[in-house]
C-alpha cells in the first residue's frame, strides 16, 4: 500500500484493495479479485476498473523498483479474455525501461491462477515528477500522508 486513501490500494469502502509484492528478478505480483460492485456487463467486470487495476499494479512497480515518484502519463490495455465477477486476477509487473523521466513497465493479468490464461495486458508510461506536483496540483499536506505510508511500508 502506498497510501491508505488510494482507490486502488487503500482501506476505502469500495475501493479495489489490492496489494502488491515484489518476487524474484524485480517482477511485482498484484492481485485483484472482480467482485459484484465492479460489473459492467452482467456477471463481468467493468474494463475500466481493470484498467484501474492495471494502473495500480503498474504504479505500484514502478514507484518500488524505480523509487521515483511518477504519475501515469498513458496506459494501455488489450482485454483478451472476459473477466467473470468472483474470478481473481493475478498480475504480474515490470520495469521495461527508463528514459529521462519516461519510465515504461508493463504487466499481464492470468485468470484464477499464477498460470491460468492471459485476460489482460497493460503497457504504461509513467512520468517522474517532482513532489511538489503533489503538493501544487493536490492536497498541501500530500507529502507527509505519503511518507506516513512510505514508514508503514518501507
Ligand atoms: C513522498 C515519497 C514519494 C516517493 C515515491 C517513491 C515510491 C512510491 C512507491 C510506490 C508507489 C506506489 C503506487 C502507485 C500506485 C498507483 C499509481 C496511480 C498513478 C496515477 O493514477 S497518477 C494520476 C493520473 N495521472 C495524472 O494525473 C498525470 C497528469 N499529467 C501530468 O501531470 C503531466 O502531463 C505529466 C507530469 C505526465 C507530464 O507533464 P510535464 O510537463 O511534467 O512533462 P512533459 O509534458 O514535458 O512530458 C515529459 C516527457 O513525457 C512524454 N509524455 C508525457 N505524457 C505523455 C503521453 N501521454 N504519451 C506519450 N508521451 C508522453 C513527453 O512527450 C515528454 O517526452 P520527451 O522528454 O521525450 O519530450
Amino acid at each position: 500500500m502506498h497510501y491508505d486513501r488510494c482507490f486502488g490500494c487503500g482501506e476505502l469502502d469500495g475501493g479495489l484493495h489490492m496489494r502488491s509484492t515484489m518476487g524474484e528478478h524485480a517482477l511485482v505480483h498484484s492481485r485483484f479479485t472482480v467482485t459484484e460492485a465492479h460489473q459492467g456487463a452482467p456477471g463481468l467486470a467493468h474494463g475500466g476498473l481493470l484498467a484501474c487495476a492495471f494502473d495500480e499494479a503498474i504504479g505500484s512497480t514502478v514507484g518500488n523498483v524505480l523509487r521515483r515518484p511518477s504519475v501515469t502519463g498513458k496506459l494501455e490495455t488489450d482485454f483478451v479474455r472476459p473477466v467473470p465477477v468472483g474470478s481473481t486476477l493475478f498480475i504480474t509487473a515490470k520495469v521495461d525501461g527508463v528514459a529521462g523521466r519516461k519510465l515504461y513497465a508493463s504487466a499481464e493479468g492470468r485468470l484464477d491462477t499464477e498460470d491460468g490464461p492471459v485476460a489482460v495486458r497493460a503497457r504504461a508510461l509513467f512520468v517522474e515528477v517532482a513532489l511538489e506536483h503533489f503538493t501544487t496540483h493536490g492536497a498541501p499536506d500530500a507529502l507527509t500522508k505519503l511518507k506516513r505510508a512510505e514508514q508503514i511500508n518501507p
